[in-house]
């Protein structure tokens, strides 16, 4: 099934395997259908089993799933795309290796310039942000809320929103055209995942976007 590109984006935590099992699997019960596997800490071969594990799971729920930094892990477990910031793998070098039905979505911080290379260089989404205080991320550049509305204006290409969004600034970010939202701890760090994965994907129904169409 085609992706829309919109909704929920959940990003991984840190931890062991099966806690990360267990999380992704109670999100994507909550109606995530985008997953992107991030992990800075563990040893590659743990990686591998992870994103093969993730791999499985996503297909069962016929969710998306990306890789964070690592073309090869991506290429290697037949993930549906990478997420790529300015200092990992060139984004043309990533579509070479990848093929034109993968998703690769691009960092753009707050930069409009970054994100016009990113759109002509042929990224499917481009990520703004951090917009708020991130635990996981704390010396993220910060990104303005107002880029997403700019953005909007001159791209027509899904946008992300990145960076210490929680339920209650969730609003903030969708209202000024973010059209998924990527989420960690306020997602991974709830005691109910599945509720709060269902919380966040009901920001997304209709009725609720004071008219910001996806
Ligand atoms: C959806 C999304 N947006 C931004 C990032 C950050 O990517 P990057 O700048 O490469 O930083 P790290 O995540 O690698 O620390 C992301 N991962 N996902
Ligand atoms: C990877 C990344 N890039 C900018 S902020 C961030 C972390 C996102 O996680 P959280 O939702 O916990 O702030
Ligand atoms: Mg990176």
């Amino acid at each position: 099934m085609l992706h829309k590109l919109t909704g929920l984006y959940a990003i991984t935590p840190e931890g062991d395997t099966k806690t990360l099992l267990k999380q992704c699997t109670a999100a994507l019960e909550g109606g995530c259908r985008l997953l992107q596997y991030r992990d800075k800490m563990a040893a590659p071969k743990d990686q591998l089993t992870r994103a093969r594990l993730l791999r499985q799971l996503c297909d069962d729920f016929d969710c998306k799933l990306l890789i964070n930094d690592n073309l090869a892990l991506a290429a290697t477990v037949q993930a549906d795309g990478v997420h790529l910031g300015q200092s990992d793998t060139p984004l043309l070098q990533a579509r070479d290796a990848l093929g034109s039905d993968a998703l690769i979505g691009i960092t753009c911080h707050g930069n409009l310039a970054l994100a016009n290379a990113a759109h002509k260089g042929g990224a499917d989404y481009l990520a703004f942000g951090r917009f708020f205080h991130s635990n996981t991320k704390p010396n993220a550049v910060a990104a303005e809320l107002g880029v997403l509305a700019q953005a909007r204006g001159q791209f027509n290409k899904p946008l992300v929103a990145i960076g210490g969004i929680n339920l209650d600034n969730a609003h903030q970010v969708i209202n000024a055209g973010a059209h998924m939202i990527a989420i960690g701890g306020a997602l991974f760090g709830q005691a109910n995942i599945e509720q709060t994965a269902r919380q966040f994907c009901r920001l997304f129904e209709p009725s609720r976007k004071n008219g910001i169409s996806p």
